[in-house]
């Protein structure tokens, strides 16, 4: 994991690739106004969220202890419009004995075109996932889950993906997915998220 990091990082030298800040290094305030624009966009829904729990909200891909669940890092290139995701996740991942389970890698697979969307359109919702699994994970191996913005149609992102393993001899799982756009005026630029980003700890 530390070697294909590092490898990402020698790569964004020359600007070509971004290092995507975690969620948790994402400003305060962006996330707010994130947050902010969700609740008004959803009105009725958002009566319904009881605010008490509301604080004690985590992302879910960052909900488990260290190195049990969603272990992942994050690299964008802006002109191929495309992320590269490094994910090993740990052993309360498991579905059938030995191997991640679908819900995981779904999670997973949502979450990096979910943000290959973010950067190339801003705040949107996934509408439509398809997935194949195509062959068992092994738990606890490394993957790189490939995503691709396929194509823009007004409110519509189509973004799709593959799961690999590190030598990309195995096609682990295909997707394809859809993206509808809350805020088609506003855009989140890529390099104004990083830079409003705190340095990761
Ligand atoms: C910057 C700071 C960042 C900080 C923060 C970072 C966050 C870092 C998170 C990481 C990334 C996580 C990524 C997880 C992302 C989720 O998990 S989102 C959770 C799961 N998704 C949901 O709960 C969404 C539920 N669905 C909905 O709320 C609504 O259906 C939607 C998606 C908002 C769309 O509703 P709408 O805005 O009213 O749009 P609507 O007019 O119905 O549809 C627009 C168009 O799309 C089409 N369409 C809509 N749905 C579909 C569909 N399923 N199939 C085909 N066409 C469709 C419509 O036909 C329509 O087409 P046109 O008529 O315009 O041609």
């Amino acid at each position: 994991m530390r070697l294909l990091f590092d490898q990402f990082m020698k790569k964004c030298e020359d600007g070509s690739w971004i290092h995507l800040p975690s969620y948790e290094d994402i400003a305060t305030q962006r996330s707010q106004d994130f947050s902010t624009f969700i609740h008004a966009y959803f009105p009725t829904a958002s009566e319904q969220i009881n605010k008490e729990k509301l604080s004690q909200g985590r992302i879910f891909t960052r909900s488990f202890e260290d190195g049990l669940g969603f272990e992942y890092v994050m690299f964008y290139n802006d002109a191929e419009k495309r992320i590269v995701c490094v994910f090993q996740g740990g052993p309360h991942l498991q579905g059938m004995p030995g191997f991640f389970h679908g819900g995981a890698i779904a999670t997973m697979i949502d979450a990096t075109v979910g943000m290959n969307a973010i950067v190339s359109g801003g705040i949107v919702m996934t509408a439509n996932l398809n997935i194949n699994f195509k062959r068992p994970i092994p738990l606890c191996s490394i993957v790189l889950i490939n995503s691709q913005l396929d194509k823009i149609e007004g409110r519509k992102l189509l973004v799709s993906c593959n799961v690999q393993s590190v030598d990309e001899k195995i096609l682990y799982t295909e997707a394809t997915s859809l993206f509808i756009k809350l805020n088609p005026e506003k855009e989140f630029h890529i390099k104004e998220l990083v830079l409003n980003s705190a340095p990761p700890a």
